[in-house]
């Protein structure tokens, strides 16, 4: 899979350095005569011959520091803050002057990509949970209405049929402007993007209008990043203000979708799952029911104003899904596409073509325990999923899981409790120990769900290569794994070393090896 792409016409899409400076009226160092920029990036990892460096104060470093390497790799100049500025003035490379480089970044990269010039129908999708659930779901949807679509998700970057790898949920902004320049190329006409609360602090959707913004939900987590919760609700609400969006639809399934509505400055539609998921909340303009749940699909009925309404499957199991799918349809409707021409499209294909990578996705076959493995790491998620779960297995349900280390600690217990309550037996073991010591994260996991539910068969199995086999081995047929954590992921991060790791691929091999798979 290649990574961070940028347009492949090179020179054709180069523009001067020095009419940068006088666009957007900032001073600079150096001559800038003559000097053509063909992209930017933040990232001496990431650069290309012809960018245009961006020295940005790091939470560890500055980035000037590496103006260096950034003109031994080809940039051209450095675009930086006066401290930046004294501190690559040996570089030799022109410096634009900003106050502040992170700040300037979204803008200047649409300028150099030219990204605001035939931009395609943009979608964003923020909340705790289901964005990139919601995000695959739009894109397997325009899809099926024909479109060639682009992804910017968790797990992973689509520019039409091309997969490119993802680092962060929202790449930072030059990254996002390099994509759709690339997107442009392709013909992309429609791009679903994940837009993380920590992408609106960090100004990474900069220099973007997205045509419908979506919101999920609100639930604990990235306490680490914010304060509490009320922090962390008001990093999402500039997504719902007139720069950053045109319209907005709000799901009401979690409480904290109403106050998104009060706050949003932008027109917004609501929606929400009856009978309600949270208590109190107001009639929204389109409901979603349930109508059938089956292990291979979840179907509902969307129904909204004007007594337009359609029924439809996701090829995935739990309400959450369903509220996913039909978010994903009115945010079609609200970017101009009709729910009529969108209902004949699904019924064509026998309802939503979208493959979830790691999103409870189920590994083992005919034969055994049914194996899922998910990317769940937050109470909200893991209480959905064990839901939806349980209500396929007619024996045990067994929980496998672990908590990042170096993460939002707070909500730690609340997931064992959770975890617990929802689960016949759990394997507690590691995901992410990062600089964390993988005992004490367990301790701390084993410890709350004990507290809660002493009566709970709890095993502690390190590392999670032998803990998915401990849970294959008390599994027998009727029975599920539900493994929640890993997701998509293809390594694990054991102290700030990324070791090559599949948790799909290691659960695949614990069922060959108890003789329930090929
Ligand atoms: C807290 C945070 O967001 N940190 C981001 C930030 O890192 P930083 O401030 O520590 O950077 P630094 O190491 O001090 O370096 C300063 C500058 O020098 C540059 N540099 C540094 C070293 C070098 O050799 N060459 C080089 O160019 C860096 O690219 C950076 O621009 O800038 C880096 C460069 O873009 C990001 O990779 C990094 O994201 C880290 C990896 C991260 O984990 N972020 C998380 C919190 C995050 O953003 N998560 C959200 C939400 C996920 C979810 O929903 O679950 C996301 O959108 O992914
Ligand atoms: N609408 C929803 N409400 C509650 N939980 C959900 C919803 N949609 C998905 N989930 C659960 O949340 C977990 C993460 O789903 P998904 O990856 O789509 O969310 P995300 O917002 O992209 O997460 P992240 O920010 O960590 O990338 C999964 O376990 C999934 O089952």
């Amino acid at each position: 899979m290649p990574g961070s792409p940028g347009p492949t016409t090179g020179t054709s899409s180069a523009r001067s350095l020095g009419q940068l400076a006088s666009e957007f009226g900032l001073e600079h160092i150096g001559s800038l005569d003559g000097i053509e920029i063909t992209g930017v990036t933040l990232s001496t990892g990431d650069l290309h011959p012809g960018d245009l460096y961006v020295g940005v104060p790091g939470a560890h470093r500055h980035g000037a520091e590496f103006a260096d390497q950034a003109r031994e790799g080809g940039a051209v100049a450095l675009l930086t803050d006066a401290a930046g500025a004294e501190i690559a003035k040996e570089s030799g490379l022109p410096v634009i002057l900003v106050d502040s480089p992170r700040a300037a970044l979204g803008d200047v990269s649409a300028w150099v990509y030219r990204t605001n010039e035939h931009a395609p129908l943009l979608f964003a999708v923020t909340g705790t949970n289901g964005k990139t659930s919601t995000s695959y779901l739009l894109e397997g949807i325009l899809k099926q209405m024909g479109l060639v679509t682009g992804l910017s998700s968790t797990a992973e970057r689509h520019i039409g049929d091309l997969t490119v790898v993802s680092r962060l949920t929202t790449p930072e902004a030059s990254e996002m402007h390099a994509l759709l320049a690339r997107m442009r190329e392709s013909e992309v006409r429609a791009v679903a993007v994940e837009v993380s609360a920590q992408a609106l602090s960090r100004n990474r959707v900069d220099g973007l209008v997205f045509d419908v913004a979506g919101f999920t939900n609100l639930s604990h987590d990235h306490l680490d990043d914010y304060a509490d919760m009320e922090e962390y609700f008001q990093a999402k609400l500039p997504l719902f203000q007139p720069d950053r969006a045109v319209r907005g639809v709000v799901s009401l399934d979690s409480p904290y979708g109403q106050r998104v509505v009060e706050a949003s400055r932008i027109p917004v539609t609501t929606i929400k799952v009856v009978p309600p998921i949270t208590e109190g909340t107001d009639d929204a303009d389109w409901s979603v029911e349930i109508l059938d749940e089956q292990a291979a699909y979840t179907e509902f009925r969307l129904s909204g104003p004007e007594g337009r309404s359609l029924v439809t499957r996701v090829p995935m199991i739990g309400w959450h899904m369903a509220a996913d799918a039909a978010l994903a349809i009115v945010m079609m409707v609200e970017g101009g596409f009709e729910l009529e021409a969108i209902g004949q499209a699904l019924d064509e294909d026998g309802g939503i073509v979208a493959y979830l990578p790691g999103r409870t996705e189920r590994v083992s076959g005919d034969r055994g325990p049914s194996v899922f493995v998910d990317f769940g790491h937050s109470p909200d998620a893991f209480l959905n999923t064990l839901k939806a779960v349980r209500r396929f297995t007619p024996g045990k349900v067994i929980m496998l899981f672990g908590a990042d280390g170096d993460r939002d600690t707070t909500k730690r217990p609340e997931m064992a409790r959770v975890a617990a309550a929802g689960s016949d037996i759990l394997v507690v073991t590691d995901h992410h120990p990062r600089f964390e010591d993988p005992e004490t994260i367990r301790k701390t996991l084993v410890d709350a769900a004990r507290e809660a539910y002493p009566e709970h068969e709890i095993h502690e199995v390190s590392p999670p290569e032998a803990a998915i086999r401990a849970a294959v081995a008390l599994a027998g047929e009727g029975d599920s794994i539900l493994w929640a954590g890993p997701g998509h992921q293809d390594y694990r991060d054991i102290r700030g070393v990324r070791t090559p790791y599949s948790a799909r691929e290691e659960a695949r091999a614990a069922l060959r090896e108890a003789g329930w798979a090929e």
